[in-house]
């Protein structure tokens, strides 16, 4: 079963012309799917109708089989809790927490606390260990993206859904984010992203070319060259 199916996504903002026109997509367990595409095209809106963050205008957004429109307000918020992580671009910790409680919090929220060995374990793999009584505004950008991986991680969801997670780092702290997210999108777990950076997308297993609104290209393991080519000829289309 696919971990996430769209189709036919439209999405309307009042009256004006559709930003989403028409998406059908799948990602299937452990894929890594970038989403590429001139600005204004439609990718942040399309990241978060496929997150339930925004209700789209017709079409179906399915994860792990359930159909994200028939689950209400409530069922949705746990449902995503339960299985949806997201990373964005500005990194989102709570500055007067630690980095510990930071990564610790999510779970507990759920109800669902993890243990001392989970955080101190997601802490690690984020390679923050010895920040771990910090507070957010005492690391590098890179550094809080990091804890803002960690804190997705730690809540095991089964999709992550990040934003232009290295939009605000330099490309070496940006390196690092986007090796965590290749390495979170194993077994079971997909992960989803849009970005600017085409190096950074051709991390993919498939990237997506938007344009308009719409699909315009389906890369498989791509070079950032053709990925940049694509996106080329997507923005020309226009
Ligand atoms: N809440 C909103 N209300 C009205 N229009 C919106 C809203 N959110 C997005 N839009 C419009 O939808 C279009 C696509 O926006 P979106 O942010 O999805 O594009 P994008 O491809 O992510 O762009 P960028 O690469 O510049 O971030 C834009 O024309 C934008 O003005």
């Amino acid at each position: 079963m696919s971990v996430l199916e769209a189709h036919e996504v439209t999405k309307s903002f009042g009256g004006t012309e559709a930003v989403l026109r028409g998406i059908s997509l799948h990602v299937e367990p452990g894929e890594l799917v970038s989403i590429v595409g001139p600005s204004g095209s439609g990718k942040s809106t399309l990241l978060y109708c496929l997150a339930g963050l925004e209700a789209v205008t017709s079409g179906t957004v399915s994860i792990l089989g359930t159909p994200l429109a028939g689950l209400g307000r409530r069922r949705l918020a746990a449902f995503r809790r339960d299985h949806v992580g997201f990373v964005f671009q500005s990194y989102n910790l709570i500055t007067s927490l630690t980095v510990w409680d930071n990564v610790a919090l999510p779970a507990r929220l759920a109800r669902r606390p993890i243990g001392a060995d989970e955080v101190a374990a997601a802490i690690e793999r984020v390679g923050l260990s010895d920040r771990a009584r910090y507070k957010p505004a005492q690391l590098s950008g890179g550094q809080q993206q990091r804890v803002a991986v960690a804190r997705v991680l730690a809540t095991r969801p089964d999709l992550v859904f990040a934003d232009e997670p290295t939009g605000a780092l330099d490309t070496a702290k940006g390196d690092a984010v986007l090796r965590l997210l290749r390495e979170a999108a194993t077994g079971d777990r997909s992960v989803v992203m849009v970005t600017h950076d085409l190096e950074a997308a051709a991390r993919g297993d498939r990237v997506l070319v938007l344009r308009d609104g719409r699909l315009h290209a389906e890369l498989h393991h791509p070079t950032p060259a053709e990925v940049l080519a694509a996106v080329g000829a997507a923005s020309e289309a226009v």
